[in-house]
């Protein structure tokens, strides 16, 4: 399967690197990428063919990946309309709608809406899934493999979801690296050496977020557990109950939300 990916940054550089690490041959993904400097680093980090524009080898391909911001996508498949014959359109832009990135393609159906997240990069990437109805099992079956070599997948019948879905896991390794790095903050303030402030932050997150995955209790369970009656747990929830961190955690995440649905709104005037 020949996958050709327009935008070569910090999204597709997760995919890629997912989908080396899962064994796709370096020769069979391509990428379509402006700047020089990306184009360097992506062939010399992946052993990926690298063009400067879409050309007839760029279109020679099965999967192409839509990867530019969604403010740049309208632009970037302009040369592109018209031209393509039976290839499968996955787009990771946020925001943008399928109907306005077929109109763009020329009215071109055969395309799937996806949301991964950088995870992807280390084959720990969740990525929600949304396709035209137009699109068949086969090029269902073809999009969901790519994705579900640099993690899991869900799909999602009703695209206005996936704004949610952006809100919830696109945008969600930003939060936990912001609480990470509140964590770590915190443990540096308190004395300890910069290494030992990191692992402590990470190792505790990753030891909760795995006992959460294998455990068939709730997370407010869990919580629950670590938290003894007058003890120290208890004083940390208490202040952070004080500041309503779980309602700021919420309006963050509907505020994400609410900027997917005006960038398709926005963009998808065009
Ligand atoms: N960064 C993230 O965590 C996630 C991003 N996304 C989506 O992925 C898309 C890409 O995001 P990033 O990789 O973070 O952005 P980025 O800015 O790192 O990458 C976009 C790349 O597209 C290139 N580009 C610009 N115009 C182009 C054109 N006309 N033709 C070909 N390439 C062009 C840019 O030079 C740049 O390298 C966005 O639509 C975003 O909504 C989706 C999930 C997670
Ligand atoms: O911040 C953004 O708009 C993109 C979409 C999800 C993660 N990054």
């Amino acid at each position: 399967m020949k996958i050709t990916f327009i935008g070569g940054g910090n999204m597709a550089v997760a995919l890629i690197g997912g989908l080396r690490k899962q064994g796709f041959s370096a020769a069979a993904i391509q990428v379509v990428e402006p700047f020089q400097e990306s184009r360097d680093r992506l062939a010399e980090t992946f052993g990926v063919r690298c063009a400067a524009a879409v050309d007839a080898a760029a279109l020679n391909c099965e999967i192409l990946i839509l990867a530019v911001k969604p403010q740049q996508l309208r632009e970037a498949v302009a040369p592109i309309r018209g031209k393509l014959t039976d290839q499968l359109v996955v787009s990771i832009a946020a925001g943008l709608r399928m109907a306005d990135i077929s109109r763009w393609l020329g009215n071109y159906r055969k395309v799937v809406r996806t949301m991964p997240n950088t995870p992807a990069l280390i084959g720990a990437g969740i990525t929600g899934l949304c396709a035209d109805p137009s699109v068949d099992l086969e090029g269902r079956t073809a999009a969901e493999r790519i994705l579900k070599a640099v993690g899991s997948t869900v799909w999602i019948d009703d695209e206005t979801k996936m704004d949610a879905v952006t809100a919830v896991s696109g945008s969600g390794p930003a939060y936990v690296f912001y609480f990470l790095e509140a964590m770590e903050a915190a443990a540096l303030n308190l004395g300890f050496a910069p290494g030992s402030a990191r692992q402590l932050a990470v190792e505790t997150f990753l030891g909760a977020a795995r006992l959460a995955e294998q455990s068939s209790e709730s997370i407010s369970t869990l919580r629950e557990r670590v938290t003894s009656k007058g003890g120290t747990t208890e004083a940390a929830l208490l202040s952070f109950g004080a500041n309503d961190i779980a309602g700021a955690i919420e309006q963050g995440i509907l505020a994400a939300e609410a900027r997917g649905r005006e960038l398709g709104d926005m963009l998808g005037k065009d």
